[in-house]
């Protein structure tokens, strides 16, 4: 029998001594802890810190160093993740001498990235080096310190517990190598004995390719992923902070969500496209073609099965998973658009130059309004390039937010009419509402205060009839 690899999300990591005690070693003993690769995020908060939050967009350490000509506003941001990580591991590890190695070696990190910084910063007041040549790179190197302290603290802690852990660092830190992700990942697994240790593996994986460059925020799936893939492992495991839940567990209470027994991975990209990622699209495409099967489970209760995700339609029709996200629609109104084509392949060409995701566009005969995940700052410059390309066009962002409510089928449930019914009985209004005819998704345009009231009475009304009585009696 071959081994499994498990991903460790951040969110879960931050309680890295609870699993200790579930997951990692829980009741095993011997032969039985082993036979499982572990590959792991950085604590939770941390890359928000060294990158950008990944929902507010707030800028970290990258942000204010791409943003400051000469400005010190990154040193600061850089001490503020070193003061994170060694708040993160101070909370999971139990033995002082272990704290110390672990404080020991963030600043080394954080102290080496802050030279490199300097020096770059350096180089680049020179007219022949340019730093916008070099962001790239410094965005890689930035992540990979987040994993790269992870990793190490968990070894650290399981060693103590006397585990044979074995730190797998693929952050590339210090080294000359020029490794594609595969050669990468290959020439960190030679040698290592899955079935006599327990490989504890960085999600960053430093490659040519450059793994922030290919696939960005929530890259620790695609290294996971690969690795499961090229080491053809028996199963690949997310381990979540909860089940894979009808709703965020957080939002309408852990008492009210029905866990996933199972779905498909087009559920999966579908919650993707919403900013849940149950798991990255490009891992989940890699590990559909090497026929791993795919497992997401809750971390803390490692005897639960939790959410198997393959590639089989659903036996009967139903709603899953009941979710939504902040966005911003940018409408583009001009009465000449009537017949006229290469307005729609324009707005895309200024989207895509400024780096913005489409999470679902509507159009009609003068009008077609995309909604974005962005910021209103980089609105703005997009509607400067689109005024200056269509003079006589009306273009105006608004914030909104979007509800959704998926499921592999939803064919004969009339989600869009109840879905409806259910947010006007909840007292809300949709400004905007979309089925498309492949049925697996229904979206409700809102207004932003009322996205999680509106999600709690969708989730009511499709998958928790008795909650939503509850809070009808309650009012
Ligand atoms: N349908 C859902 N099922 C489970 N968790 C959800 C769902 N929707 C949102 N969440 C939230 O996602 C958060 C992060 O989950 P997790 O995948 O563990 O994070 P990470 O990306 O750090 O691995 C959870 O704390 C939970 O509140
Ligand atoms: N820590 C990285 C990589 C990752 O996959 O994280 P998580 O597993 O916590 O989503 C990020 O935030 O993008």
């Amino acid at each position: 029998m071959t081994h499994t690899v498990e991903k460790i999300g951040g969110t879960s990591m931050s309680r890295l001594n609870e699993l200790r005690d579930t997951l990692l070693i829980g009741g095993r003993e011997g032969d039985d802890l082993y036979g499982r690769v572990f590959v792991v995020s950085a604590f939770g908060g941390i890359t928000d810190l060294l990158l950008e939050h990944k929902k507010s967009g707030k800028p970290g350490v990258y942000g204010q160093f791409a943003n400051s000509d000469t400005g010190h506003g990154w040193h600061d941001a850089l001490t503020e993740v070193s003061q994170a990580m060694i708040e993160a591991h101070e909370a999971v590890l139990g033995h002082p001498g272990d704290v110390e190695q672990a404080t020991d070696f963030v600043r080394n990190r954080i102290e080496g990235a802050r030279n490199c910084l300097i020096d770059l910063q350096r180089l680049c007041s020179y007219g022949h080096f340019q730093l916008s040549e070099h962001m790239l790179q410094i965005r890689e190197l930035l992540s990979g310190l987040g994993e790269a302290h992870s990793a190490y603290v968990t070894v650290l802690m399981l060693q103590r517990a006397g585990v044979n852990a074995r730190n797998v660092d693929l952050s590339g830190w210090r080294d000359d190598g020029h490794y594609t992700l595969e050669e990468r990942i290959m020439k960190a697994m030679e040698g290592v004995d899955p079935a006599a240790e327990m490989p504890i593996v960085t999600g960053y994986a430093q490659c040519a390719e450059g793994l922030m460059r290919e696939f960005d925020r929530g890259y620790s799936e695609v290294t996971f992923s690969k690795l499961a893939a090229l080491t053809g492992a028996r199963e690949a495991i997310i381990h979540k902070e909860f089940h894979l839940s009808s709703a965020d567990p957080k939002l309408v209470g852990a008492e009210n969500v029905r866990k996933l027994g199972r779905t498909n991975y087009d559920v999966a990209d579908q919650l993707s496209n919403m900013g849940m990622e149950a798991i990255h699209p490009k891992a989940a495409k890699t590990l559909r073609q090497a026929q791993v099967p795919l497992r997401v489970t809750n971390a803390f209760e490692p005897g639960d099965p939790g959410t198997l995700i393959d590639d089989q339609p659903a036996e009967t029709p139903a709603v899953e998973i009941v979710t939504g996200l902040d966005i911003v629609a940018l409408e583009v109104f001009e009465q000449d658009m009537v017949g006229v084509k290469g307005y729609d392949a324009a707005i895309l060409d200024v989207l895509t130059r400024h780096g913005v995701r489409i999470v679902s566009k509507v159009s009609n005969a003068n009008t077609i309004t995309h909604y974005l995940d962005s910021s209103l700052k980089t609105m703005r410059r997009v509607e400067d390039d689109l005024a200056k390309l269509y003079p006589q066009a009306k273009i105006s962002s608004r914030t909104l937010s979007m509800a959704s409510v998926i499921g592999r089928d939803l064919s004969t449930l009339c989600v869009l009419t109840r879905g409806l019914q259910a947010i006007a009985e909840a007292g809300y209004e949709s400004i905007g509402a979309t089925q498309g005819p492949r049925n697996v998704d229904v979206q409700f345009i809102l207004e932003r205060n009322d996205l999680e009231p509106v999600i709690a009475a969708l989730h009511g009304a499709f998958v928790s009839p008795q909650a939503k009585q509850k809070l009808k009696t309650a009012a």
